[in-house]
């Protein structure tokens, strides 16, 4: 008796394989409404027609499998497999809503030469959703047979096998040199837009927005423009709410100062309390209106546009755009962005992306940033009259980390961590106008996980440095503010040596030492030091002038560049520890970040000193 001939079911995940598969052959394969249902090969004989046989295969998005139910579906197409002959044909599955994200597979797949029967699925959704395809044009674009199906209520079946029939008498081509993944995902794009004679609103209008936004040239310009925009926001919007809140500490001190003796406990309440909490809660504005704006950005859709835009940048230091999803997320935290480093299959990849997601400029920075800038930057604009010259350095020292971050994985691609990842391909949704539930949702969260650090572990370490900066007591004949004499001033002798050469004081040094534990904390500790030495007239003064008296320019500079790099973030290294599962990996990243802040601050320092 003869083989019967094979015909292999092939389509992305979810576009309705194993459905058609049933159909075809009344057998039961399993359907379910999740990429991933086939995880394994079934073969059935096309109804009536022994002489065919269909395999069911897993979805997979391209032939560069990622998984090992997607490998399956390589190896089969590729006669890889053992006593097992290749395929005679493909019927190749996919979902009309979806169309351009399918067809690229569809044109990696026409590569291999099979000769090739394509169902356009789902197309009672389609017309749902109001979407008409000129199936002829398609046909002739792409050179096979096109049906359109509907595949669990068995309509276009007949034509279906009749095709098949056909195709299986045709030889098998050579495959051809696959095509660069980038210039085939174009190709999809344009060919969805030839054969889209209407679709619907929401369609019509992802599209022309993608147009303009995924444009090659104009595209990474509005990414730019946008992030620009958001960083001017920050500080100009959230001005008023700052001044709010610094008033609000400030008439508490002042409460103090009036109703109670200059005595031990004013000092711990006024200084150690209020100064070092207050310094810090008073950016919660600022986090809030960076949070806003990320939050409508991934709401909204446009945040897969720039991690797709990214990936050009990306592809170019040897990353995919599948690593830009832990940098952004980094960019409130890096501890979610590590984590969500899991979906990036290749390990190596991984690990890079763990290895520098630090450098994303978390919330945590905000606070160091903004103080710094707002007692060191003038508040005028450049550019004759049109950028906030603040909101701008903001902008550079976020550029600064992005920029370092892909240096270094260059780098590290180059040489620890070398591989040849996989291209990853992302599905695009459709732009939706923001969930605002969910944006408010989200701002809430940040602002109770922001006001609870503030209220726990800013506030233990608080009470600890005032402690610490209080006692022992100065002597009677002390000469210099008494906090000098303390425990905190001892310490900052020593540590001063080694921080002088980057020009930071005694004081930075000590704030540095709690603020190991959390960025934001340095400022808390800065706000306590300086709270505690300053003289009578100038307590009364935010800690804004308190360090626009106390520091020189390069110094405060050196103190932004620290803080790019600074891995001061224990949750992180713990984090990281866990995640790569590897003391030296992560020890190297802690040495490694560090080394690069001390590098850093010393040259800038030393430039701004000489030039300023
Ligand atoms: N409305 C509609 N739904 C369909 C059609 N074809 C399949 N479905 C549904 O789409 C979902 C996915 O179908 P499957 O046949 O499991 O898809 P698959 O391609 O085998 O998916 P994987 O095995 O994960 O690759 C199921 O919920 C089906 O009921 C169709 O033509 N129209
Ligand atoms: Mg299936």
């Amino acid at each position: 008796m003869n083989h019967p001939v094979k015909v292999a079911v092939v389509g992305n995940p979810n576009c309705g394989k194993s459905a058609l598969f049933n159909s075809l052959t009344g057998l039961r394969q399993k359907v379910a409404n999740y990429p991933g249902a086939t995880v394994e090969r079934r073969s059935g004989s096309l109804l009536g027609m022994s002489t065919v046989e269909l395999l069911d295969l897993p979805g997979t998005y391209s032939l560069t499998p990622r998984s090992p139910d997607e490998e399956i579906t390589r190896a089969t197409l590729m006669g890889e497999l053992e006593a097992e002959d290749l395929p005679r044909a493909i019927l190749c599955v996919v979902d009309a809503t979806n169309l351009s994200q399918h067809l690229r597979f569809v044109l990696e797949l026409k590569d291999l030469g099979f000769p090739m029967v394509l169902a356009l699925n789902m197309t009672d959704l389609a017309v749902r959703e109001k979407i008409n395809i000129d199936r002829l044009k398609l046909e002739q674009i792409l050179g096979i047979p096109v049906v359109e199906t509907v595949a669990v209520r068995k309509k276009g079946l007949d034509e279906i096998r009749e095709k098949l029939l056909e195709a299986v008498k045709l030889p098998k081509l050579d495959a051809k040199e696959p095509e660069d993944v980038r210039s085939r995902q174009n190709r999809a794009r344009d060919i969805k837009n030839e054969v889209t004679l209407s679709e619907g609103i929401g369609h019509k209008a992802t599209r022309v927005l993608d147009t303009v936004f995924l444009n090659m040239f104009v595209g990474p310009l509005i990414l730019f423009g946008l992030l620009f925009l958001i960083f001017q926001a920050v500080f100009s919007w959230a001005e008023a709410p700052m001044d709010m809140i610094d008033g609000f500490f400030g008439s508490l001190q002042d409460m103090i100062a009036e109703n109670m003796s200059d005595g031990l406990l004013a000092s711990f309440l006024s200084d150690g309390l209020i100064a070092g909490v207050g310094s810090v809660i008073i950016f919660l504005p600022q986090i809030l209106i960076l949070f806003a704006f990320i939050l409508v950005l991934e709401s909204s859709g446009y945040m897969v546009r720039a991690a797709f835009l990214m990936d050009r940048i990306m592809s170019r230091v040897g990353l995919n755009g599948r690593a830009f999803i832990p940098l952004i997320s980094s960019f409130a935290c890096a501890i979610p962005g590590i984590m969500s480093a899991r979906a990036i299959a290749d390990p190596s990849d991984r690990l890079t992306t763990i290895l520098i997601a630090p450098l994303m400029t978390c919330s945590a920075r905000l606070p160091v940033y903004t103080l710094i800038i707002a007692a060191f930057i003038p508040n005028t604009t450049i550019f004759g009259g049109t950028i906030g010259l603040q909101g701008f350095v903001m902008f550079i020292l976020y550029l600064a980390g992005i920029l370092s971050a892909l240096i270094i994985a260059f780098v590290l691609k180059r040489s620890l961590t070398k591989s040849t990842p996989p291209t990853f391909m992302m599905e695009l949704p459709k732009y939706q106008v923001p969930n605002w539930r969910y944006v408010g949702i989200g701002l809430y969260e940040r602002s109770r996980i922001f006001l609870r650090r503030a209220g726990t572990m800013i506030m233990g370490a608080m009470v600890i440095l005032w402690v610490l900066s209080t006692f022992p007591a100065p002597p009677a004949d002390a000469t210099e503010p008494a906090i000098v004499y303390s425990m905190v001033g001892i310490i900052g002798g020593w540590l001063e040596p080694i921080f002088a050469p980057i020009g930071f004081n005694w004081e930075i040094s000590i704030a540095l030492l709690p603020g190991m534990a959390a960025r934001e904390i340095a400022v808390a500790a800065l706000g306590t030091v300086y709270s505690l030495q300053g003289s009578e007239d100038v307590v009364a003064g935010s800690l804004v002038s308190m360090l626009n008296g106390a520091w020189s320019l390069p110094t405060a500079l050196s103190f932004l560049a620290w803080f790019i790099f600074a891995p001061q973030c224990l949750s992180t290294i713990a984090v990281v520890r866990r995640e790569t599962n590897s003391r030296k990996w992560t020890a190297f990243m802690v040495a490694y970040l560090f080394g690069l802040a001390y590098l850093s601050s010393f040259l800038t320092y030393h430039i701004a000193s000489a030039i300023l």
